[in-house]
């Protein structure tokens, strides 16, 4: 786990990264921006404990890749879900608390993701506990008014002009930030590679 200081606001984003895009670099440049991140960790997962695995390129490939686009000097690429034992959030957020407990977090993830938070394990646990930045994506701009997490959260739902202010509130707080969009994919990288699956 990368080392940071009491007190700094983190950015949580992971990701299967199969293979890592200008939209994941868009992503983390909009995050560090609007929620004004110390660092943003850009976490490699072991795997989508939802996605199948069958063409997932192997972590070590992964990894390297990402450290190309993480340009930034507050961006740390890492996958150390891979020594925790698991793969849900969950359980990875509650480590990564237990171990830096004066550090102030915010899980990011793409508007897709929003969709269908409600089918991650401990997902009410999750946005209970921790501030969340959801980030616009085609096909998904709307996540912030029908899935079933922007629902049972609309109270807790903050302007995303007071995004900055996000990583100082207490859970239950999330936003969803609008701006440039990418239309990106892995899905599409992989089939443009002849990689099925
Ligand atoms: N173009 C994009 N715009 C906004 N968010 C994105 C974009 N691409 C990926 N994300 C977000 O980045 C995180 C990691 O995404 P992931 O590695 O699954 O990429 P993907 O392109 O969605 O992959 P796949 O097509 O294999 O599902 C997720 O939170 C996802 O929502
Ligand atoms: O914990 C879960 O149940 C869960 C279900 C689906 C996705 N996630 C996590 O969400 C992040 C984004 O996943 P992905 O595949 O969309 O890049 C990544 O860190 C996954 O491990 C977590």
């Amino acid at each position: 786990m990368p080392h940071v200081e009491p007190g700094m606001v983190v950015g949580l984003f992971g990701g299967s990264f199969n293979p890592p895009h200008g939209g994941h670099r868009l992503v983390a440049d909009i995050a560090l921006r609007r929620l004004a991140l110390d660092q943003l960790w850009w976490m490699v997962t072991p795997g989508n404990p939802l996605k199948s695995h069958r063409a997932l390129a192997p972590l070590s490939e992964r990894l390297a890749l990402c450290e190309d686009f993480a340009e930034d000097p507050r961006i740390r690429v890492t996958a150390f879900e891979r020594t925790l034992g698991s793969t849900y959030t969950a359980q990875v957020l509650a480590a990564i608390r237990a171990r830096n407990p004066k550090v102030r977090f915010i899980w990011i993830m793409g508007a897709d993701n929003l969709k269908n938070f409600h089918r991650w394990q401990n997902w009410e646990k999750i946005a209970r506990t921790f501030p969340i930045a959801v980030v616009d994506r085609p096909g998904a701009t709307l996540s912030f008014l029908s899935s079933k997490m922007a629902r049972t959260f609309d109270y807790a739902r903050i302007d995303e002009d007071d995004a900055p202010l996000l990583g100082h509130m207490a859970a239950p707080a999330w936003t969803f930030l609008h701006g440039p969009r990418s239309m990106l994919s892995s899905t599409v990288l992989r089939r443009q590679k002849g990689i099925i699956g």
